[in-house]
């Protein structure tokens, strides 16, 4: 499988009991927007920021971005009431916290519309060892690294090359892209230092994840910026398409540029590349 074609650069976490950021992200560039209704809410403001949120959507303003509801998880006190005002809300995608297995994702479908996709927080143990069958469960739209969580769940230390989660990235990445859905990396909490941002976007963007969470309006064109194709990126993708339809056209199978082989599945990441592209234009508009 490979990766997506929407884009996912920028995937901008909103408290849904903040009426003014929410107000603000009408006006963001970002691809996507987790409206959260578990962390970032505290739990004398789960209820109302429910409402707060419903009349937000309904008020609409959210152009292309995609749409998901982050709900509190089954097992606490708001997780039933999140999931049906969720339900009514109908965004793109719910989003539930600290899956475990795929039972919790078909509990969850049981109790939403079919139109409503379901995306996974990848972020306990238990649900990076069951990567795999979560994400082949039945309306799974995409996973989304929990890497806060995670970290607190491993025991483990906050290291600037992020090697303690290394393994929970790259199973989750792996159970993605065999089921053809999104992994979007975990969020940077350090929300004013740019240069530290920039460089765990790029090796989210090296290990193959299709975007960062993010949990400020600041960190949106890092995000943006990284994750899109480069220009270098682009050039050498249009040059190895020309190398090799050249190459096909006498009877072979192989081209060679700038030194190098060019075959058809490289071919096939070069036309991903500039789909990307395309489609990170239309949804610029
Ligand atoms: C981190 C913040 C608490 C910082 O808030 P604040 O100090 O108020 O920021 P600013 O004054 O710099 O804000 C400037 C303007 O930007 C708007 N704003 C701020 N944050 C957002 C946002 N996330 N989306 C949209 N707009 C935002 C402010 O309203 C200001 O607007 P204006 O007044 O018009 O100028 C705060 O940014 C924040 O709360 N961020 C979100 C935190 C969050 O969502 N956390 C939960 C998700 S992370 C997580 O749970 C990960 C996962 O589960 C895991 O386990 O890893
Ligand atoms: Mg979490």
């Amino acid at each position: 499988m490979t990766p997506t074609a929407r884009p996912f650069r920028s995937v901008l976490y909103i408290p849904a009991s903040k009426p003014r950021a929410l107000d603000k992200a009408r006006a963001l560039p970002v691809d996507a927007i987790i409206f959260d209704l578990e962390d970032a809410v505290a739990p004398e403001e789960k209820t109302v920021s429910r409402d707060v949120l419903a009349e937000a959507l309904a008020a609409g303003g959210y152009g292309p971005r995609f749409r998901i509801v982050r709900v509190n998880g089954a097992d606490t006190e708001w997780g039933a009431g999140d999931l049906e005002a969720a339900a009514a809300m109908a965004p793109d995608a719910v989003l539930l916290p600290k899956v475990d297995g795929p039972e919790t994702v078909a509990a969850a479908a049981a109790r939403l519309p079919g139109g409503v996709a379901i995306w996974a927080m990848m972020e306990t143990p238990a649900g990076i060892l069951n990567a795999a069958a979560i994400a082949r469960a039945p309306r799974m739209g995409g996973f989304v690294m929990g890497t806060n969580d995670l970290a607190k769940e491993l025991g483990s230390r906050d290291r600037a090359d992020r090697l303690p989660l290394m393994s929970a990235l790259q199973t989750c990445l792996l159970a993605a892209r065999a089921a053809g859905i999104p992994c979007i990396d975990g969020v940077y909490n350090a929300f004013k230092d740019d240069e530290g941002l920039r460089g765990q976007c790029a090796q989210g963007r090296d290990l193959g994840m299709d975007g960062k969470t993010l949990i400020h309006p600041a960190q949106v064109g890092i995000a943006n910026d990284v994750f899109a194709p480069s220009e270098a990126e682009a050039d050498l993708a249009r040059r190895q398409i020309e190398a090799w339809e050249a190459a096909k056209a006498q009877g072979q199978g192989v081209a060679v540029l700038d030194g190098r082989i060019v075959e058809n599945l490289h071919v096939d990441t070069a036309r991903r590349t500039l789909a990307k592209l395309d489609a990170i234009a239309a949804l610029e508009g």
